[in-house]
């Protein structure tokens, strides 16, 4: 495990065998009449506190749509969704998403601790503990000091770590991610990837992760879920049992992986 971030001083949150996030029966159309456009269909899902899941499907199966429902930023046409035992009917308290795109996420007119700082404002937190909880979950991922740069002045990785640092001040228990490493470098993908597997082991956040990469979602999850088909619903769910400790070369290379792979991959040709 990693020792350049610092998580210790970030409050840690309980996991166990609850049920933090349900989803049920969800159905989700863009359109109406003759150009009802069916994008989701009887979809169901239980994440547990703690756990890392992952969706996994084709470009184009519904994959940030269902994250846009879960996140309460559109309504699905049919069916529920839960978090903490809440309905959800709009963005909620409990959950915090991080973007793919981070250059449009982040304010450039804003430095990175006033950017992770900005959300816990409409949390009626005050500003000097604001700026403290944005220092410190900036040095959970790696980037202590950096507070007063403005995000141009950093890597495509670097600010796609002061958009996971709002992300974690903002304290959600449930953390939605829209495809977080599509738009950075190999190396740094590896960089985020064990930066979030970190994070997911030290502070027991519940991580859903949409992602069209089949190794990432086996590489980082607990479970992976298949979505596919027009509309599209749940066609399998993988338990990786990989634990908590992952590495890049020994994990890909565990037989398990590329037996996990291969379902996945066959499940998706035979739909
Ligand atoms: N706001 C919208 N209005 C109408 N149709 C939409 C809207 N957003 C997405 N769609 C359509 O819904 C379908 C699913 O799109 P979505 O972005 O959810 O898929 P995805 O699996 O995330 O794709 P990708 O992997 O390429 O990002 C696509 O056919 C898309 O054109």
């Amino acid at each position: 495990m990693s020792n350049i971030y610092n998580t210790t001083s970030i409050a840690t949150f309980p996991t166990g065998d609850e049920t933090i996030l349900t989803v049920d029966n969800l159905t989700m159309s863009y359109g109406s009449g003759e150009k009802l456009n069916p994008i989701l269909r009887g979809l169901n899902l239980e994440v547990k506190a703690g756990e890392f899941v992952s969706i996994v499907g084709p470009s184009g199966v519904g994959k940030t749509t269902l994250l846009r429902c879960l996140s309460g930023l559109i309504t699905p046409t049919a069916g529920e969704i839960s978090v903490s035992g809440e309905l959800i009917q709009g963005p909620h308290p409990d959950i915090a998403v991080v973007f793919q795109d981070y250059s449009r996420s982040l304010m450039p007119w804003m430095t990175t601790r006033e950017n992770v700082a900005f959300p816990l404002e409409g949390k009626g937190v005050a500003r000097q503990e604001r700026l403290h909880t944005a220092d410190r979950n900036l040095e959970a991922v790696g980037l202590a000091g950096q507070g007063d740069k403005y995000p141009w002045e950093m890597s495509g990785g670097m600010q796609q770590r002061v958009a996971i640092a709002r992300a974690l001040a903002y304290h959600a228990p449930v953390l939605l991610m829209d495809e977080p490493f599509a738009s950075v470098d190999a190396q740094t993908r590896f960089d985020l990837e064990d930066l979030v597997i970190d994070l997911h082991a030290n502070l027991g956040v519940t991580i859903l992760l949409v992602t069209h990469d089949i190794d990432e979602a086996l590489y980082l999850s607990d479970r992976v879920v298949v979505i596919a088909e027009k509309p599209a619903t749940v066609v399998d769910v993988i338990e990786t049992g990989f634990g908590d400790v992952r590495d890049q070369v020994a994990t890909k290379a565990d037989p398990r992986f590329s037996v996990a792979r291969a379902r996945i991959l066959e499940r998706l040709r035979d739909h």
